[in-house]
């Protein structure tokens, strides 16, 4: 069936939509902007569907986590599993995917703010990916709003004056290809309930991004394309395959026809990754490197173990054993099974003056030119100004004739082990490196709580989870009684009191006017609560989001 002729079949159906629909969900809190249109009845009986099908079986997703997690903190190290072995061992590929989503070399990503979203749509590069995770602080102003945006921009009906500079911004001709990425399935929205339970934060942006802009984007040839973050096992994907089988037959869509791309960005989901392209393996296009959330899972998962505590964050970089190991073993996985194999974030943002920038260039380079000779299909990056250096290495690296480097099989390679993926992380732990984690993390947390999920921060964009390395590196050394460089033993009370010092200068370099406009205070308290936190806080936006929305 063509695209036009899906388009007509679902407008035919939606034509005869009951509006007096009755369903088992509530909106909690008072209504915002857009939620009416976002939050239609249409719209509301296909999440209520959803909701009646899937929901349930989440808590039981997350219990699987914890018990997996047990296991490892007693000493069970994670590992391929083998009751899979068949998948791993057979011969199947994933079964295909569309040609607007073949050339994947350079994308851009940022929260779904509507100037953020013109500006990349607009930027050279091939795909933006519209971030309802780690990017945004999802209160429910914005995740309406994004919702609206994007809805927009699917229709090629967006603009935006800034009202600070009066410049007016509109999408040209030829914009990149959108894929949004949903939250995580840890995160709750609690504006919405089903049968007086809060409900998946994930499959709310799903649904209303799937919802609202499918048929428009079928009908221009590409289609609903989705980041699914954060995934911890091949049981996940599965939920996520039946939620996209299910809507697939509810919208008389061919099987296949919504697409995903998985992060593999914890330490658990890496031993899965074939795992997860076979459940998904319908609606799967490629992997990703999501690589801070991976370094994050890598601290949070090893948490019991002192052989395996990072050192400083700067020292923890693609080249390091255990981070390289993850990248080939993600691209020969991928390249195996047909599907591509996505390179991650450097989180290097353009300086102002040139010579800090041209630094800056340097870096970027060096970190896609690894990725591209390793055999990644594309990379992400986090500001415009990077687009063509990213660009430029990943097409010297694929040439004039290919779109990917699916023909990179890594068929030589030694077998990567489990112990490869292990590998601890040698490094100095140093005052200076802990101080800079206090500060970060105090900085990206006081944006965050205020509704600003992504800041630049000494020349690095920080999200949800360059912050959860900063924040759970403190909490590791201090658990494992670890001495800095210059022989100081972490502790609680030396953390307590070097965030006083810290707090002091942030001020200092923000300015007394900024900062104390600011929630420093709120934001030291959540800080110094999950650092020094016997048991580690899962995600620092759990309690972060209580804050958000209180
Ligand atoms: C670990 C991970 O998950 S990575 C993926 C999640 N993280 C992200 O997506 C980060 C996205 N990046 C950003 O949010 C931003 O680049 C920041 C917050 C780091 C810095 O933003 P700013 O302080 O606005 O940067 P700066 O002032 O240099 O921006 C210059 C212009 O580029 C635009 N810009 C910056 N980053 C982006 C982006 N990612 N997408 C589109 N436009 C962007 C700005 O809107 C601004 O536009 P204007 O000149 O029209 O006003
Ligand atoms: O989502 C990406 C990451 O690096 O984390
Ligand atoms: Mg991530």
């Amino acid at each position: 069936m063509t695209a036009e002729q899906l388009v007509a079949q679902y407008s035919k159906s939606t034509a005869n939509a009951d509006d007096s629909v009755k369903t088992d969900l509530t909106f909690i809190g008072p209504t915002v902007n857009g939620q009416e249109e976002v939050f239609n009845s249409g719209a509301v009986a296909f999440l209520d569907s959803l909701c009646a099908k899937f929901v349930d079986e989440v808590p039981e997703l997350l219990k699987l986590r914890k018990q997996k997690q047990a296991r490892i903190d007693n000493g069970e190290l994670p590992d391929f599993l083998p009751e899979t072995r068949a998948i791993r061992d057979g011969n199947w590929t994933i079964r295909g995917m569309p040609n607007d989503l073949t050339d994947r070399r350079v994308e851009i990503t940022g929260p779904v703010d509507r100037k953020m979203i013109i500006n990349a749509l607009n930027a050279n590069v091939k795909v933006f990916m519209a971030d309802f995770e780690d990017s945004l602080a999802p209160s429910w102003q914005k995740i309406v709003e994004g919702q609206i945006n994007l809805r927009d921009a699917v229709r090629g009906d967006i603009d935006f004056t800034a009202p600070e500079t009066g410049k007016h911004y509109s999408l040209n001709p030829d914009p990149a290809v959108l894929i949004a990425r949903v939250r995580g399935l840890h995160l709750i929205e609690k504006h919405i309930e089903y049968k007086g339970t809060p409900i998946p934060g994930g499959l709310v942006d799903f649904a209303m991004y799937f919802y609202h802009n499918y048929r428009q984007l079928l009908a221009k040839k590409s289609g609903p394309y989705f980041y699914i973050p954060k995934l911890e096992s091949h049981v996940e994907a599965r939920w996520w395959a039946k939620v996209f089988a299910f809507v697939e037959e509810r919208f008389c869509l061919e099987p296949g026809t919504i697409k995903c791309t998985c992060l593999i960005e914890t330490l658990p989901a890496v031993f899965e990754m074939e795992e997860i392209l076979y459940e998904l393996r319908s609606n799967i296009v490629a992997l990703n490197c999501g690589r801070w959330d991976y370094i994050f899972s890598y601290i949070k998962t090893l948490k019991n173990y002192p052989d395996r505590v990072l050192p400083d964050r700067q020292a923890v970089t693609m080249d390091t054993k255990f981070l390289s190991a993850y990248s080939r073993l993600l691209i020969k996985t991928c390249h195996k099974r047909g599907a591509l194999a996505m390179g991650g974030m450097a989180a290097f943002i353009p300086a102002k003056d040139e010579a800090t920038n041209e630094l800056v260039l340097q870096k970027v380079r060096g970190d896609k030119e690894l990725e591209a000779r390793n055999g990644h299909d594309g990379t992400w990056v986090a500001h415009p100004g990077l687009a063509d250096t990213a660009m430029k290495i990943f097409n010297d690296y694929i040439g004039g004739d290919r779109t990917n480097q699916l023909h990179i099989t890594r068929d030589v390679d030694a077998p990567i082990l489990a112990s490869e993926l292990l590998e601890p992380c040698d490094g100095e732990k140093t005052e200076a490196g802990m101080r800079l984690n206090i500060r970060i993390a105090l900085q990206y947390i006081e944006a965050w709580i205020q509704g600003n999920g992504c800041v630049p921060i000494y020349g690095l964009m920080e999200d949800a989870a360059t912050a959860e390395i900063s924040r759970t590196s403190i909490w590791q050394w201090i658990q494992h009684g670890k001495s800095l460089s210059n022989g100081k033993l972490v502790t609680k009370a030396l953390f307590k009191d070097m965030l006083k010092e810290e707090m002091a200068n942030v001020k200092k370099e923000l300015g007394a006017e900024r900062f104390n406009a600011g929630q420093f205070a709120k934001a030291s308290t959540l800080f110094e609560q999950i650092t020094t936190s016997d048991e580690l806080v899962d995600f620092l936006t759990l309690p972060g989001y209580e804050l958000l929305t209180a």
